[in-house]
């Protein structure tokens, strides 16, 4: 499913009024037809079944003016209070507003703290509320009435229901300028935008639905959005059913270079989950001294001991005997638990020009590649990425927080620039293409924020990638399924006690799920 930000939502509007003659006051019609059955749903269960519907001066305040109508017409008691001046209403919202004038609704407008006051005593008497106050519109943070209004309606204690997203969430983004609304329910308008879904915009919302308000298909495939959610669907289309008359040879030989001194078990998890996700043979590079604890851990791999420089770290002597065992290999992946060290750098600088098959790079791999970026430049095959935040902001020397707040434009400018396949992990992991794709994964849980998950991630696409699965292809398939399991994981055992182990034990079953054997 396609996801918008602000601008790319506003584009396709325009192309649906001005290529495929749609007029704006029908589309604000359906969008306003769409909130009022949610609305009527929710009547059904409230007692108390006054409506009052708040509007700002924009299109999303029109939106709620029609549903106003459509309510007044169903005989349900409901109220319009306008914030802001109403010579400042144009275009379709003006109509919209000119038509409930007609109609003798209780409509009147807020123009300072006393009528927020006003507003809030109402409020105790109605039963529902609806945010129509901003939606892809949102310029600023709300400061002075608007910051007043969104408070009073945070507290009412109220059933509220946002129209589009909630008002002082950035759409494009999910951002919080500011402060925002906090809904119950959010009618999101034809698309999902990127503030309904990444956080901390998606936590302002209970729940959300989307409805169709008539935009052409046809419309929005020719805007060529960039941006998708990752769906069950797409990722059974991924991940095919094995074939009966077939042998280990078939699933792909992946090799592992991990581990270290103290690190053994990044290494461990990393490759059980190689094994998990369906490869069929796995090698892993491991420092000598540490290579019979992952030989009495895990019997199915086979283990190629490196000599050491120091106890327990690969030296620079390993790389001959790391390149041989490359090249008889379908994938190679570098980092989890390797430690950072000068011999780790290049490795991977002999790798990268030698490596004609997918190379995923995690953790220790990624630290080496800070400040040295421009070592993926000797890349020949598609490399994957996957920093967590923290290692993204030593990779591209920029503050956590300004990463946090611009994921997906700074994971789409970096997988393009470094032609990359990049997945950028968090709580909505994004993954992005070379050719400037995006993607955003919904699956997964707090529980998973523990040492580990992201070795058994790189073990899973890596072991997609090993089966012959494309590069992007693998990453989505990955992210997706690593949270499922972490799903799975979380409700047998809840969040708190959740393991990285857990994930892989739950990997299989997860995948089952989707392939169906
Ligand atoms: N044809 C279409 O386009 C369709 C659009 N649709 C609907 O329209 C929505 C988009 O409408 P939009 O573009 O008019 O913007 P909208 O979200 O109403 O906000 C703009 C208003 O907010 C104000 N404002 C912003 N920030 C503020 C702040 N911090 N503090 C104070 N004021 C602030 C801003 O004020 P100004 O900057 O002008 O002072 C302006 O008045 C979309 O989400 C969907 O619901 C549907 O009906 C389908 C058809
Ligand atoms: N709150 C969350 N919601 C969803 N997924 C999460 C959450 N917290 C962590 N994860 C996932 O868990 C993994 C953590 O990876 P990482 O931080 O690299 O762990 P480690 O370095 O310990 O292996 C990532 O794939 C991330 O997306
Ligand atoms: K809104």
């Amino acid at each position: 499913m396609k996801v918008v930000d602000g601008i790319q939502m506003k584009m396709l509007d325009q192309t649906a009024m001005e290529e495929y003659k749609i007029p704006g006051i029908i589309l604000m019609e359906q969008a306003g037809m769409a909130v009022t059955e949610e609305i009527m749903k929710e009547i059904q269960r409230q007692e108390n079944k006054r409506v009052m519907i708040i509007c700002g001066l924009g299109n999303n305040g029109g939106d709620g003016f029609v549903a106003a109508r459509h309510l007044f017409q169903r005989g349900i008691p409901v109220k319009v209070r306008i914030i802001g001046d109403i010579a400042r209403l144009n275009g379709d919202a003006k109509s919209n507003y000119d038509i409930l004038k007609k109609l003798k609704t209780d409509i009147k407008t807020m123009l300072d703290f006393q009528d927020i006051q006003k507003l809030s005593d109402e409020l105790a008497h109605s039963g529902i509320v609806v945010d129509a106050i901003c939606g892809t519109g949102l310029n600023r943070g709300a400061d002075g009435l608007w910051k007043e209004l969104i408070r009073v309606i945070n507290q009412c204690g109220k059933y509220i229901l946002s129209i589009d997203i909630p008002s002082g969430v950035s759409a494009s983004t999910g951002n919080i300028l500011d402060t925002a609304v906090r809904a119950n329910k959010t009618v999101v308008l034809q698309l999902p935008k990127v503030g309904n879904i990444n956080f901390p915009g998606a936590d302002y919302s209970d729940e959300m639905i989307v409805k169709d308000i008539g935009i052409p298909k046809e419309a929005i495939e020719r805007n060529n959005l960039n941006i998708s959610l990752i769906t069950e669907t797409m990722i059974r289309n991924i991940l095919p059913r094995r074939k009966n008359d077939t042998h280990k040879g078939n699933y792909g030989k992946a090799y592992i270079v991990a581990g270290s001194m103290g690190m053994t078990g990044a290494a461990m998890l990393t490759c059980e989950a190689v094994f998990r996700s369906g490869a069929g043979l796995l090698k892993v590079a491991i420092p000598q001294s540490l290579n019979s604890i992952m030989e009495t851990r895990l019997i199915e791999a086979i283990t190629v001991p490196l000599p050491e420089l120091k106890k327990g770290v690969v030296g620079i002597s390993d790389i001959e005997k790391i390149i041989k065992t490359m090249k008889e290999s379908d994938v190679i992946a570098v980092g989890p638990g390797s430690g950072q060290t000068r011999e780790l750098e290049e490795v991977l600088r002999n790798i990268f020009e030698e490596a004609t098959i997918p190379i995923v790079l995690d953790a220790d791999a990624l630290n080496s590649l800070a400040h040295r970026l421009d070592m993926l430049k000797l890349l020949k095959s598609t490399a994957v990425l996957t920093p967590h935040i923290g290692e993204m902001a030593r990779l591209i020397n920029i503050p956590i927080e300004e990463i946090q707040r611009n994921k997906i434009q700074i994971a789409m400018e970096f997988a393009q620039k470094w032609k990359v396949i990049l997945i950028l992990k968090g709580a909505r992991t994004v993954i992005a293409s070379p050719e400037g794709k995006v993607f955003i994964n919904t699956t997964g849980n707090p529980g998973m924020a523990t040492a580990g998950s992201g070795d058994v991630l790189t073990g899973i696409v890596t072991g997609f990638l090993a089966q012959g699965i494309q590069p992007l292809e693998a990453a989505l398939a990955a992210v997706y399924m690593h949270g499922a399991a972490g799903d799975r994981a979380a409700v047998r055992i809840g969040e708190y006690g959740l393991m990285a182990g857990d994930i892989v034990v739950e990997l299989p079953h997860a995948i089952k799920e989707i392939v169906g054997k």
